[in-house]
């Protein structure tokens, strides 16, 4: 117990004393931490702890990042900077024709029409809205306890790219309709480097770090905003920061795939994918039954995982696969599905070695290795 000094402050009305008891192991992972700082703030003298009301001030951060970005790709849309439809549909135009003035290099998209621009604001505006319910959906139940936190992160993992790609055939055959699609993981990506960088941190840190009575702004107050929440959510250790780690790969790797491979080409679809459905039911399986069947190598990962990785990949990339050419997003491949789902194991096999290599993270080497095989054996 060390008081601190006595001060009085006009601003707050109160005192405050600090007080540190050390955790048990056995509690929660949240409350986990070396010492719980628990600060009492007295009001008049009473000795009730209260807890700081969270202010969320970062509630802002997406709507005004969104409405900026939406914004940004209608002005360049209808400048003609982001160009329309190809002129020959057949021919996928060029990649310089998504970059400024990029329809100048290949003159082969048509303008970008007013039904095309409302349809593609328009699917724009659904997946943010989607993605931030389908996240919440999770993160809600696990900020209560209801859900554990390494559960929540790979249901996420797992489902949020595939969800994604789902989407794709809401926005247009304009070749631009590719950057309108973008925005959305790269609001996600926002959102995670803000929750990494905020030193949002675990509860009792966030705590400790964000009620500076020295300085007893608004801005010190808790900020326990919807990033936090999410940050907390996919952490394995609860320290906010982890969302600059996978997470934020994560939804890099959904952006670049979205921006420069789109529905154009299955290379992007199968990277996707593998590094989210294979490599995240992985960690959900090899978690619950590969106790007893560890890898010999890898003590770390186990044969159920693998297997797990395997059937997710496969069954993953060809249900996107066959989903976008059903909706009429994706040209038809020239294989049959037996074929391609045997090209789809090969793939899979090899990507579920290159995840069990301990050296490389595998947020990176998973859909690297999936997207370059899948050039080579399906493009
Ligand atoms: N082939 C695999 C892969 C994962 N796991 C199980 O899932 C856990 C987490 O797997 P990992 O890929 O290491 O996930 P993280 O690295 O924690 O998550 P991320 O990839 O998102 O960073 C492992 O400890 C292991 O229990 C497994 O049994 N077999
Ligand atoms: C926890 C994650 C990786 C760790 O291995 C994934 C983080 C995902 C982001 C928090 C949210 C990504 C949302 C998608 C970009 C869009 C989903 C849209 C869809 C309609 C639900």
């Amino acid at each position: 117990f060390t008081p601190q000094p006595q001060r009085t402050d006009a601003h707050l009305h109160t005192t405050q004393r600090k007080i540190t008891t050390p955790i048990p192991n056995d509690q929660p992972r949240h409350s986990r931490s070396p010492t719980n700082t628990l600060w009492m703030i007295e009001n008049g003298g009473s000795q009730e702890p209260s807890k700081p009301q969270p202010v969320n001030n970062s509630k802002y951060l997406l709507p005004t990042a969104a409405l900026v970005s939406i914004t940004l790709v209608t002005i360049a849309a209808l400048t003609q900077t982001l160009p329309g439809p190809p002129i020959d549909a057949t021919a996928p135009p060029p990649l310089l024709s998504t970059l400024p003035y990029g329809v100048a290099f290949s003159g082969s998209c048509h303008p970008y029409s007013a039904p095309l621009l409302l349809r593609d604001v328009s699917a724009t505006v659904f997946s943010i809205m989607a993605a931030t319910a389908f996240v919440k959906s999770i993160t809600y139940p696990t900020q209560r306890g209801g859900l554990d936190p390494r559960d929540a992160r790979k249901l996420i993992h797992t489902l949020s790219a595939p969800l994604f790609l789902c989407v794709w055939p809401l926005f247009s055959h304009a070749y631009g309709a590719r950057v309108f699609a973008a925005i959305v993981p790269l609001l996600n990506a926002l959102r995670l480097f803000v929750a990494g960088t905020t030193g949002t941190g675990t509860g009792a840190e966030s705590t400790q770090k964000n009620l500076d009575m020295t300085n007893p702004s608004p801005s010190s107050v808790v900020t326990a905003g919807t990033e936090t929440e999410l940050a907390r959510a996919i952490s394995r250790s609860g320290d906010a920061k982890e969302a600059l780690q996978g997470p934020f790969v994560y939804v890099m790797v959904l952006l670049v795939s979205t921006l420069f491979l789109w529905h154009d080409t299955p290379i992007g679809i199968v990277a996707v994918a593998t590094m989210a459905v294979g490599d995240g039911l992985a960690d959900l399986m090899g978690r619950r039954f590969g106790a007893s069947n560890k890898w010999s190598f890898n003590k770390d990962k186990s044969v159920a995982g693998s297997v797990a990785f395997v059937i997710g990949s496969v069954l993953g990339s060809f249900g996107l696969i066959s989903w976008l050419v059903w909706t009429g997003a994706m040209d038809p491949l020239s294989l049959d599905s037996w074929d391609l789902l045997a090209r789809l194991l090969v793939i899979a096999v090899v990507c579920a070695g290159v995840e069990l290599v301990p050296v490389v993270d595998d947020n990176y080497s998973v859909p690297i290795s999936a997207g370059v095989l899948a050039a080579y054996l399906l493009n």
